[in-house]
């Protein structure tokens, strides 16, 4: 089946105007489609533009140049009535929840459909049925300063929820909560995606979110998308420095400056520290043997991964190669011809 688009950004930029009249460019002309049913996710450093990409999504912000298609919609053209009501199909969450204090937490998630014409009843056959989705069935009538953070979380998915949106846009909806919250929250909304088929777009600063949840990925470098594609393609062969960044942040085959600084691996003579990344998993163990009798080079393990991503396996290994000058270099020109992906990490 072929994936329909429901957001597309055509030569989207966008301009702020500083204190001091110059102008400061948030976006720079972003191109990216995102399909329905698809978890897209946008990673970032801090003043990236992210939350200024997501929010051109639903028309809070507006483009200076370009256009932000939601279906055949140009949502940055369209009279501000039109926008209201087209909003309802998108929901939002927020790093800081942005629920409100006074209200319980039935009045929270009721209020976007307060004023829509449904009945009491429908409201509150909706409102509970949303509340238990989302694992909060027995917190109606409390208060969201009496919940975890997780919990207030849950709280506004619901809200998110009400008007039964096509999308979900979450905006650092996990970096308030901690390790364990977070992953539940990503589960949740794993789960929302496959039982309600809704399209999740998620900005974040944080590669784990991106590897646990997101089907696709953009990498924004100051206002520039600077590589997109599937997330198990770019963990398996990241072409951009700063996605290489993101990726060893959740890498467990990261060995600490200390070590590399150190002598504590003592590489003596030819000995060369490299890491590889692999697809197929189950070639690795010949791989390893063979080029240990071809080449007459020891490959002595230091580290290895398998991550599981798109339900796909992707390895990783920390080898230290011992063997005559040329044959390390015979060996590492026979890995890269495996389109095996090898970083030298040092050398003697
Ligand atoms: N309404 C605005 N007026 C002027 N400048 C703005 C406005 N909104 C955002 N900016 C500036 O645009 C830049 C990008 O902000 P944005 O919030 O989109 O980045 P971000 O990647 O989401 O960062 P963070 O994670 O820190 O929020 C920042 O320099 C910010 O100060």
């Amino acid at each position: 089946m072929v994936a329909s688009e429901i957001i597309r950004f055509d030569h989207v930029s966008k301009e702020f105007e500083k204190n001091d009249k110059q102008e400061l460019q948030v976006l720079k002309d972003v191109n990216l489609t995102i399909n329905e049913g698809s978890i897209f996710g946008i990673i970032g450093y801090s003043g990236a533009g992210k939350s200024t990409l997501i929010r051109c999504i639903n028309g809070i912000e507006k483009p200076t140049t370009g256009d932000v298609y939601f279906r055949d919609t140009v949502i940055n053209n369209i009279p501000n009535k039109q926008l209201r009501e087209r909003r309802k199909e998108i929901g939002m969450i927020f790093q800081q929840f942005n629920l409100m204090p006074s209200r319980t937490v039935f009045e929270n998630v009721a209020l976007p459909i307060k004023y829509s014409g449904l009945a009491k009843d429908e409201i509150k056959a909706k409102v509970n049925q949303l509340l238990e989705l989302v694992g909060l069935p027995d917190k109606l009538d409390v208060y969201p300063s009496t919940l975890s953070g997780g919990q207030k979380q849950r709280v506004a998915i619901a809200r998110a929820l009400v008007n039964d949106p096509q999308i979900l846009l979450c905006d650092e909806a996990t970096s308030a909560l901690d390790p364990q919250t977070t992953a539940d929250i990503l589960k949740l909304l794993k789960r929302l995606n496959d039982e309600l088929g809704i399209t999740i777009v998620v900005v974040t600063h944080e590669m784990q979110v991106i590897e646990d949840l997101c089907e696709y990925v953009a990498v924004l470098d100051t206002g520039k998308i600077v590589e997109q594609g599937d997330v198990y393609s770019m963990f398996a062969d990241p072409q951009q420095e700063l996605t290489r960044k993101f990726i060893s942040t959740t890498s467990k085959l990261n060995l600490p400056d200390e070590v590399l600084d150190s002598d504590l691996l003592h590489l003596v003579d030819n000995q060369l520290l490299i890491k590889i990344t692999y697809v197929n998993t189950e070639a690795i163990e010949p791989l390893i043997s063979h080029i240990s009798r071809q080449f007459e080079v020891d490959a002595n393990i230091i580290v290895g991964d398998i991550k599981i991503l798109q339900q796909k396996p992707l390895g990783g290994l920390v080898i230290i190669l011992d063997g005559t000058k040329a044959n390390i270099e015979a060996t590492v020109q026979y890995i890269n011809d495996q389109n095996i992906r090898l970083e030298v990490l040092d050398h003697a």
